[in-house]
């Protein structure tokens, strides 16, 4: 089998050009990473802070291309944006006073400093592992600025409202609400201050939620002050962050962590995704983005590792699909590392 050179994978790569720009993808820095490992190609795709609309096609087509280079046999593209929030003008000077969601016992926020870490993938999973122990599970999408929920779901319905209560949708036998399920989620939402606080907090305070054991809030990306604020509309029991192996998304992990801490929000403890990478065929482990960076902060800060998930090419085609992995594939070895995540943080609430 011929020897995968870099160079053959960025060539072919520079044979895409996204509508909106007039350089191909390797010049203009949307290819951040190439990494080979014998017959198997990763590709990370950062279209920083404003992905453009052909973003899906862009990654389909460099698996594509990259799949035509002689030797290759498998390619998985991730792509990674970091999606500025606006900033907010707030309503008032006073941040909002925390209240208790009724009927709901724990609100956990899952957060990455860095979008594009799977911070999504880790919501809904986590959510479907806590909900194999018996326990009754909400998931809010509160990702506002791009609410990933519907296609995880695969839900598209409209959610009824009932005596001014929004009702969430159900699936998998779990409650959930999406900003995606109110607006067309092809256009990009360009709401500012007041609106987006309205909005975060009608998801929070206006859907008929309860009773629910854990409602897991999947976050928007970043720190700023969309997120802060939504941290200081509810009671939260704790956060998770969420975040991949390289430093870079390490040193916004860190920053994530220190806004919860600000407004004095436990940290349940850090979870390392796209960790180890595992070949869909041949099963062998490799550490293609680095490895225990997250535990390593984890140990520095003092707050629990909760452990690792896999890159694999599974979480990426069920979360497509709208069948994640943890109801697809109940028992695989990625579903798994769900379970035992899910089985901490439920040990910690007390669960
Ligand atoms: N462990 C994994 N292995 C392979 N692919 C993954 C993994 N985790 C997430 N992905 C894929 O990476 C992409 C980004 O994941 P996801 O949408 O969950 O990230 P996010 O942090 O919520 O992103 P955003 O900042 O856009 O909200 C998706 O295509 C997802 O399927």
């Amino acid at each position: 089998m011929p020897e995968i050179q870099k160079k053959s994978i960025l060539d072919v790569l520079k044979t895409i050009i996204p509508t909106s720009q007039a350089t191909n993808i390797v010049d203009s820095g949307i290819v951040s990473a190439v990494i080979i490992d014998s017959s198997q190609v990763g590709i990370v795709l950062d279209f920083g802070d404003t992905p453009p609309n052909d973003a899906p096609a862009l990654r389909a087509l460099a698996e594509e291309k990259a799949k035509t280079v002689p030797g290759v046999t498998a390619v998985n593209v991730v792509m990674s944006a970091i999606k500025k929030a606006p900033t907010v003008t707030p309503a008032t000077k006073a941040p909002p006073t925390p209240t208790q969601i009724p009927g709901v016992k724990h609100v956990i926020a899952v957060a990455s400093g860095k979008g594009g870490v799977g911070k999504s993938t880790t919501s809904i999973n986590l959510a479907l592992a806590l909900q194999k122990y018996g326990l009754k599970v909400g998931l809010l999408d509160a990702d506002i600025f791009g609410p990933s929920v519907p296609m995880l779901t695969g839900l598209t319905a409209r959610p009824e409202i009932k005596d001014k209560v929004i009702q969430p949708l159900i699936a998998f036998d779990m409650k959930v609400m999406s900003i995606g399920f109110l607006i067309d989620v092809d256009q990009p939402v360009v709401w500012r201050g007041p609106r987006v606080m309205g909005a975060t907090q009608q998801l929070l305070k206006d859907v008929a939620w309860g009773p629910l054991d854990v409602l897991v809030v999947d976050m928007p990306p970043g720190t700023g002050d969309v997120q802060l604020s939504m941290v200081q509309q509810a009671v939260l029991s704790g956060a998770i962050i969420v975040s991949t192996p390289q430093d870079l998304a390490l040193i916004d992990a860190r920053k994530g962590i220190s806004m919860f801490q600000k407004v004095g929000t436990p940290i349940l403890g850090i979870i390392e995704n796209m960790s180890t990478y595992i070949c869909p065929n041949c099963g062998t482990e490799s550490h293609i983005f680095g490895h225990g960076g997250a535990q390593e902060v984890a140990r520095t800060i003092g707050c629990p590792f909760l452990g690792a998930v896999p890159l694999h090419i599974s979480l990426r085609e069920t979360g497509d699909k709208g069948t994640p992995v943890t109801v697809s594939d109940k028992e695989s070895p990625i579903s798994q590392s769900y379970y035992k995540i899910a089985e901490k943080i439920a040990g910690t609430l007390g669960l």
